[in-house]
């Protein structure tokens, strides 16, 4: 079998087409943008990257971004300073900051000092609660783009067997209780799986791995998942993206695997197109709940 490739990119395409209506709307009725502030602070350059990415995808959406660039060495008292002050600039829907920041600097104070309606990329302890009972205020973009992969490529999670490598608050654990909750932004048939969570503690991983109907891996290890990790005819989705001496790959032995799987997405153009999208969602979502205060 050699599995269908799921597009990422033109996911996030279809996506955007309706979040630029979306925003049109909303600035034609209220007579504002929404606004994005993005908060890089340090020049990691894969960062750089991914918030250049979403610059753009701003500008395609229409949602105004403000960028806010800092030197490596900013303390967390400045960077604290500028959350007060992106909290209470009515121009600033959502509020982002970069990860990872500096090493000096420790991002949970950072992060929790974040306005939870402004907080677009669900990391609030808030607004994670409200992920957990099933009440979502924001979702959180990765685990969302996953859902929105699977749900627009037909491929149904209820009743499935889904195997999540990584339990890192960011994608692993939030993607779990997504993937187990009765319901979904996408309806219920992207809910209700069966959920595993493997991580590096796991004993036979890849035995565990075997019996997944949708395998997801998030780990940060280049090629950790291989062909004879996947059952045959499982879906795979590929979270990772590791920058190797020969480019850009995933978590995922992509060649050995698309020869296993039913269907998996590529990296570049899978998971990660969709990551960004998720956040001009939540964006627009918090300039509507902003502006119906
Ligand atoms: N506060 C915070 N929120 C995040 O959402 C966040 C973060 N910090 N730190 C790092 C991770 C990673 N992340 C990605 C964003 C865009 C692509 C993306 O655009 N990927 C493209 C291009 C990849 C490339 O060229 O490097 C693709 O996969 O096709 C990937 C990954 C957001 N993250
Ligand atoms: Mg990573």
């Amino acid at each position: 079998m050699t599995a269908k490739i799921l597009d990422g990119k033109a996911i996030a395409q279809q996506i955007e087409v309706e979040i630029h209506e979306r925003a049109a709307a909303f600035e034609a009725r209220t007579g504002r943008r929404p606004g994005l502030a993005a908060v890089l602070v340090g020049d990691d350059p894969a960062s750089q990257v991914y918030v250049r990415n979403k610059e753009r995808a701003c500008a395609r959406v229409g949602i105004q971004s403000h960028m806010h660039r800092l030197p490596d060495d900013t303390t967390a008292a400045e960077l604290m300073a500028l959350i007060a002050q992106l909290n209470a600039d009515p121009a600033v829907s959502g509020i982002l900051v970069q990860l990872p920041l500096p090493a000096g600097i420790d991002p949970t104070p950072i992060l929790d000092a974040i306005d939870p309606a402004k907080d677009v990329d669900c990391f609030h302890p808030q607004n994670v609660g409200l992920v957990s009972q099933g009440r979502p205020r924001f979702l959180p973009c990765t685990p969302h783009g996953v859902l929105q992969i699977l749900h627009r490529s037909g491929i149904s999670a209820a009743g499935k067997h889904a195997v999540i490598i990584g339990r890192s608050e960011i994608v692993g654990k939030p993607m779990a209780l997504m993937l187990m909750q009765k319901d979904s932004t996408c309806g219920s048939s992207a809910a209700n799986a069966t959920v595993t969570v493997c991580h590096s503690r796991t004993a036979d991983m890849p035995a565990i791995c075997r019996t997944a109907d949708i395998l997801i891996a998030a780990i940060g290890k280049p090629k950790f998942v291989t062909a004879d990790m996947v059952k045959p005819g499982a879906a795979v989705i590929d979270v990772g993206i590791n920058r190797t001496d020969d480019g850009l790959c995933g978590d995922v032995d992509f060649e050995s695997v698309k020869e296993v799987a039913s269907a998996i997405t590529p990296v570049p153009g899978g998971v990660g197109p969709l990551t960004v999208v998720m956040l001009m969602e939540n964006t627009l979502r918090a300039a509507e709940w902003q502006a119906a205060q």
